[in-house]
């Protein structure tokens, strides 16, 4: 798939932009803090309903404006002349609202699934070297990108837990006195969370199994070593014989959703009264962790800056792979990526990411890019996008 034009208004420092785009590579150059990444963060909303740099919209909607409204059409491929056209109107104060083809969806997050992008961005080094909720928003990113429908499931959970948080934390310290009907209310929440936590959870698990083998051979590609990456979960629940680290799996068996639910189920039983004392829900996905490996060490706190840089893109690139198995074929954004990599890294991962049906990448140097993937060439600064006539190599 490939976006073939992108129009914004009142997005971040745009008030208006209008970018006909083609399949295969485009570049936006332009010095810092003209709008490279605000053109392609555009186009990651489109996709994903969020951005990679800020978890909420305010700042998205330009300054002193009430409205950003996304427009992009979609071409299904290459050698595919279907097209849809996508709008997100992102509001300042009120509800967000999307359309396909001008008809307006009951809600935006139906939007996703149509436009599927894997984005590269220097913000990747804190999947490998950030907290656990950076490693959590990496695996649950790919999930909904894989299967759109997990974005409700998702937000479901957040919402159970959101309550079951609120009654915990208004009984907290009354501990075993809550008495039997509250114990009653509890099991009705546990239930719920647990029902909900295991298909997110079982979703995650068997992601990290498909893209960890094709992340390990995009690091040997990308990094001039030979070392092994692999990744194991770490859960408040105990999946012993459920799942093991992928490297481990022979097959891809899916995991068995009704046990993991159960143990869920037992592990709050266990931690009920914790819980009660200290008011907050222990135990579930919104507490797991991903543990990357390279070679024997584990990459956070162990890898140095290069080998993080090469694991984050790795991850990416199995990512992209990954898709690609499932019948997908994602718009790539390279994010201002390449000033960060030495020429060797630059080139690999320049014809890792070629084959793609449209990539957008963005320098402050057109030299930093490899010529394999400089394509078609934008220069943006003064709010503007132009393409550009001069030679592609300066
Ligand atoms: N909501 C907003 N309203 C107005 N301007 C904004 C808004 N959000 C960001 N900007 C402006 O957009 C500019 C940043 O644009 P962007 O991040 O796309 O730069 P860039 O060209 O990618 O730069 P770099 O090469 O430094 O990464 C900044 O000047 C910032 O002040």
């Amino acid at each position: 798939m490939f976006v073939e034009h992108l129009e914004l208004v009142d997005f971040r420092s745009y008030v208006r932009a209008d970018v006909p785009m083609a399949a295969g590579a485009t570049t936006f150059i332009g010095s810092n803090g003209q709008g490279k990444t605000n053109l392609v963060e555009a186009v990651e909303y489109l996709s994903t309903l969020s951005s990679h740099r800020v978890s909420n919209d305010t700042p998205l909607v330009r300054l002193g404006a009430d409205q950003a409204v996304v427009r992009g059409r979609v071409r299904a491929g290459t050698d595919d002349a279907r097209s849809l056209l996508l709008e997100v109107e992102i509001n300042a104060r009120r509800a967000n609202r999307a359309r396909i083809n001008r008809a307006p969806l009951t809600r935006p997050r139906d939007i996703l699934g149509v436009l599927r992008t894997v984005v590269f961005s220097p913000n990747d080094l804190a999947v490998v070297r950030g907290d656990p909720s950076d490693r959590r928003a990496f695996l649950d990113g790919l999930v909904v990108t894989r299967w759109p429908r997990m974005a409700a499931v998702k937000s479901d959970y957040e919402r159970v837990l959101k309550q079951r948080n609120a009654l915990l934390k208004s009984l907290s310290g009354k501990g075993r006195s809550a008495g039997a009907e509250i114990g009653a209310t509890m099991d009705i929440w546990d239930n719920e969370l647990a029902t909900i936590g295991a298909e997110l959870l079982s979703a995650r698990l068997d992601t990290l199994s498909a893209v960890m083998p094709l992340t390990s051979a995009a690091y040997r590609e990308i990094a001039p070593v030979n070392d092994l990456t692999t990744a194991s979960y770490k859960s408040t629940i105990d999946l012993e014989g459920l799942w093991s680290p992928p490297q481990e799996r022979e097959s891809s068996t899916p995991i068995d959703r009704k046990e993991l639910a159960n143990r869920f189920l037992d592990t709050l039983a266990k931690r009920r009264a914790d819980e009660l004392i200290r008011g907050v829900t222990l135990v579930g996905p919104q507490r797991d962790d991903i543990i990357l490996h390279i070679g024997e060490m584990p990459a956070k706190g162990y890898a140095s800056h290069g080998e993080s840089w090469s694991l984050a893109l790795a991850l990416r690139l199995g990512s992209f792979q990954l898709l690609r198995d499932d019948g997908i074929e994602p718009v790539l954004v390279l994010d201002d990526v390449f000033a960060e990599l030495d020429a060797t890294r630059r080139d690999r991962l320049a014809s890792s990411v070629v084959q793609a049906d449209q990539v957008l990448v963005t320098a402050a140097v057109a030299s930093d890019v490899p010529e394999i993937l400089r394509g078609e060439r934008f220069d943006v600064g003064g709010g503007q996008v132009l393409a550009y006539e001069g030679n592609n190599d300066d």
